[in-house]
């Protein structure tokens, strides 16, 4: 194989004027990177100035054909050193923090400025080294740094708090680096080197210095520098020519509650410290996320009361090892999880999905007061979506870790099968019904179940997570449980709506429970591969649900049955969303697109819409459900009087208009009007298309009875055979909410 070389690549290596920081250089400097030597000269406790050291290695480094510029700023002054780099060379790809200072003294009698001086140097210089040469690394698309831990860190040493404090926390600053890094091609790793150096000069035997020169450590540091070496996040232990690569690893742990009621006692710990402490099948977490994994797996093993057996841990005790990676998600199901909102909660997803208080209907979504408060017909995505961010569901797929910073939501279906309450418990079960392969990543279909307080079914959902770069793992690629998406009609758009999001729409949509940081920390999203936080999907899915619902549903919800799409692209909040819908019978097609870009974020989506007369009203521009209501209530009332002094009598207390259904349902929606305070219940024909004060709905028989006066209004509410929606004012007006009204 080629040597290596470092061509064209620049390095800076900090306390390079001698020991392994020059060692680095001349190595990097020999194979062709041009290096920036920097050295203060100071002494090994951080005393003294000097130029020379640095000139030195600059030299030799020159003599042999290699180019060099020195540097003599403290590392306290990371941003100088880096822009020496670009003032010379005009670019940085590798750094090399390995400046450093000793100021041993037993704990008792280390000085508050002996810790603060070898922090300052080790840790918090190497943080403005970092910080400093981070954003050029990002932009280029490449970085390497090295961050030099020691044994001393890793494991504690006598007279070493300060240094050792120091060193452990480089290498938690190396693997949050890496993590941030690894999106730009920028690696970090951490080595621990033994070498026969200035510091180490009095503790060692002059022969044990021989054999510990930095000539046998700079390789390591070269190779993970060079642009073939892949690995980040790494710990390695190296001296005398000896590499090796350091790694955590943990017990399997014993679960010290018997169940989720018992109490945990110093005796249980006790009691299990053997098992505690037992590495035999140990394992080697490698992140947060498997560490809280299996921390959330243990907790969900936990028996609800106490049993015989106290529980061990996760892995190979509870887990098939047959199936491991994405595949362990299927048949995963949690729940039922309550989500209980109020009428706030209401208010605040309609902000979140962008309705404005200067909406046509806007009051009815945002003022809790409004006759006809209700909520929008997505909202149910919020209950269901809170059963899954628990955590649970990624706790129970125990062969399975994925990066959720990678997570992006794929498609959602939502259906609602009964009226959403403006105030209620739900309660949501959800299924991983599929895991499909789709190359670049893995599609997790779950479909959930949300039923409200009485048991009956509220809404059912179908969602697609897409983990991108968790894909080839021998899966299917289609999905025989998949909702399908729809495309639309091959004709220009029926109808199309602009409709803006807000720079802060993703700050306020989170507040109805998707706090994902992808959507407003910037570090966050870089990891996710994002320039800048995205919108959630579902925040643009509820404004292409609020374009749908203006125009082809009347504003309201009640005729908004179903919604599918695919987030084909991701949107920035500010961006304008354009909507183009076409109309085929009840089902609405619509293509969402940015308008900056030019670029569909919602694809083969449709809304299928409960009442095609309303649509039809609607598309001419008019509002004629409310009449052809009358015409069916005329119908329904003589029915059910038999003679009309039932229907006169009814007339003579509330005007019903039947706003949707027919004769055959038998659910009934009746919309009521209040009237002024001396006619108390409006008579006549739709006051201009009035929208009703009140909605009742009710089994036929119900209206039956109710009619008949054998039912009464207070006491069906109360039983749940009667329900009501809208301005509770008008209800008690009606006397609907108060003792059965004389009349009735
Ligand atoms: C438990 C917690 C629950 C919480 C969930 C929600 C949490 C939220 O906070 C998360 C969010 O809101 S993320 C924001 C919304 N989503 C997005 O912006 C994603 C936009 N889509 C993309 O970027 C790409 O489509 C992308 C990256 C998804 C795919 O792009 P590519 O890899 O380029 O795919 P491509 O080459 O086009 O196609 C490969 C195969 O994948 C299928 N596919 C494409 N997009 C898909 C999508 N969005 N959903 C499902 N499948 C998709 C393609 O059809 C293709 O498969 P096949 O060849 O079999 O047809």
């Amino acid at each position: 194989m080629a040597p290596l070389n470092f061509h064209n690549k620049v390095a800076v290596v900090t306390g390079a004027g001698g020991g392994l920081g020059r060692g680095y250089a001349l190595l990097l400097g020999s194979r062709g990177a041009k290096v920036v030597v920097n050295d203060l000269g100071g002494d090994t406790k951080g005393e003294g100035k000097s130029s020379r050291a640095a000139d030195t290695v600059v030299e030799e480094i020159r003599s042999t054909g290699g180019t060099a510029v020195a540097n003599y700023d403290s590392v306290e002054d990371g941003e100088k050193i880096i822009q020496t780099a670009l003032d010379n060379f005009g670019h940085i790809d590798i750094l090399v923090n390995n400046a450093g200072i000793l100021r041993d003294r037993s704990l008792p009698r280390t000085s508050n400025t002996d810790w603060d001086l070898v922090h300052r140097v080790h840790l918090r210089g190497s943080f403005l080294m970092t910080r400093a040469a981070f954003p050029m690394m990002k932009k280029q698309g490449y970085g390497r740094i090295i961050m030099t831990t020691s044994t001393a860190g890793i494991f504690g040493n006598f007279g070493q708090a300060n240094y050792s404090a120091a060193k452990l926390g480089l290498l938690g600053l190396s693997n949050t680096v890496a993590i941030e890094g690894r999106k730009y091609n920028i690696n970090c790793n951490t080595v621990a080197p033994f070498g026969g150096t200035r510091m180490t000069q009095g503790i060692m035997p002059p022969d044990m210095l021989e054999e510990l020169k930095p000539e046998f450590v700079a390789p390591v540091v070269s190779w993970l520098c060079h642009e073939d070496c892949h690995d980040t996040g790494g710990l390695y232990v190296t001296g005398g020519g000896w590499v090796s690569k350091f790694r955590w690893e943990n017990t399997t742990g014993v679960m010290c509650r018997e169940s989720r009621v018992s109490a945990m006692t110093p005796e249980t710990v006790r009691d299990n410290w053997d098992k505690i402490c037992d590495f035999t099948n140990s394992e080697h977490l490698e992140s947060n996320e498997e560490t809280t994994g299996s921390i959330l797996e243990v907790l969900n093993n936990l028996k609800d009361s106490p049993g015989t057996e106290l529980q061990h841990t996760h892995s190979a005790a509870s887990t098939s090892p047959s199936t491991t990676g994405p595949l362990s998600a299927l048949g995963v199901s949690i729940g039922p999880t309550d989500f209980t909102y109020t009428r706030k909660d209401v208010v605040l997803y309609a902000l979140g999905v962008g309705v404005s208080t200067q909406d046509e209907d806007g009051l009815r979504f945002l003022y809790e007061n409004s006759e006809d408060f209700c909520p929008l017909p997505t909202f149910t995505v919020i209950a269901s979506q809170a059963a899954m961010m628990g955590g649970e569901l990624w706790s129970k797929m125990s062969n399975w870790s994925p990066d959720l910073t990678k997570l992006l939501h794929g498609e959602m279906y939502i259906e609602n099968l009964a009226p959403i309450p403006p105030a209620a418990t739900l309660a949501t079960t959800t299924t991983v019904s599929d895991v499909l392969d789709k190359g670049s990543g893995s599609v997790l279909i779950l479909d959930t179940v949300t039923r409200g307080e009485d048991g009956t079914d509220v809404s059912r959902g179908q969602w697609s997570l897409f983990l991108v770069g968790e894909g080839n793992f021998g899966g299917p690629r289609s999905s025989k449980v998949a909702m399908p998406l729809a495309d639309p009609p091959n004709r220009p758009p029926d109808a199309t709506k602009e409709l803006t999001t807000g720079i802060d729409q993703a700050a306020l949509y989170r507040l109805s429970g998707d706090y994902n940081p992808l959507h407003i920390d910037p570090s966050f999203a870089a990891m996710g591969g994002f320039s800048q936080p995205i919108l959630h999907g579902l925040c643009f899915y509820g404004v292409t649900a609020r374009a749908v619902l203006a125009t082809y549903c009347d504003g309201q919800p009640s005729k908004f049955k179903a919604m599918k799409a695919r987030f084909a692209k991701p949107v920035l909040p500010g961006q304008t969303l354009v909507i183009a819908m076409w109309k085929e019978g009840s089902r609405i097609h619509f293509t969402t697109t940015v308008k900056e870009t030019g670029k569909a974020c919602l694809t083969g989506g449709y809304v299928d819409i409960t009442e095609d007369a309303g649509a039809k009203d609607m598309a001419a521009g008019g509002k004629g459900v409310a009449v052809a209501g009358s015409e069916v209530f005329r119908e329904m009332a003589g029915r059910l009087a038999g003679d009309s002094s039932v229907a006169a009598k009814v007339n003579a207390i509330i005007q019903w208009n039947v706003m949707k259904g027919d004769n055959t349902a038998d659910q009934w929606t009746v919309d009521l009007k209040g009237g002024a305070a001396a006619d108390p219940v409006y008579m006549g024909p739709p006051q201009g298309g009035r929208r009703p004060d009140l909605t009742l709905t009710l089994a036929e028989e119900n209206l039956v009875a109710l009619v008949a006066g054998s039912l009464k209004p207070q006491a069906a509410f109360l039983s749940g055979q009667l329900k009501l929606a809208g301005n509770m004012a008008v209800a008690q007006r009606l006397q609907l909410l108060m003792p059965p009204h004389p009349r009735m």
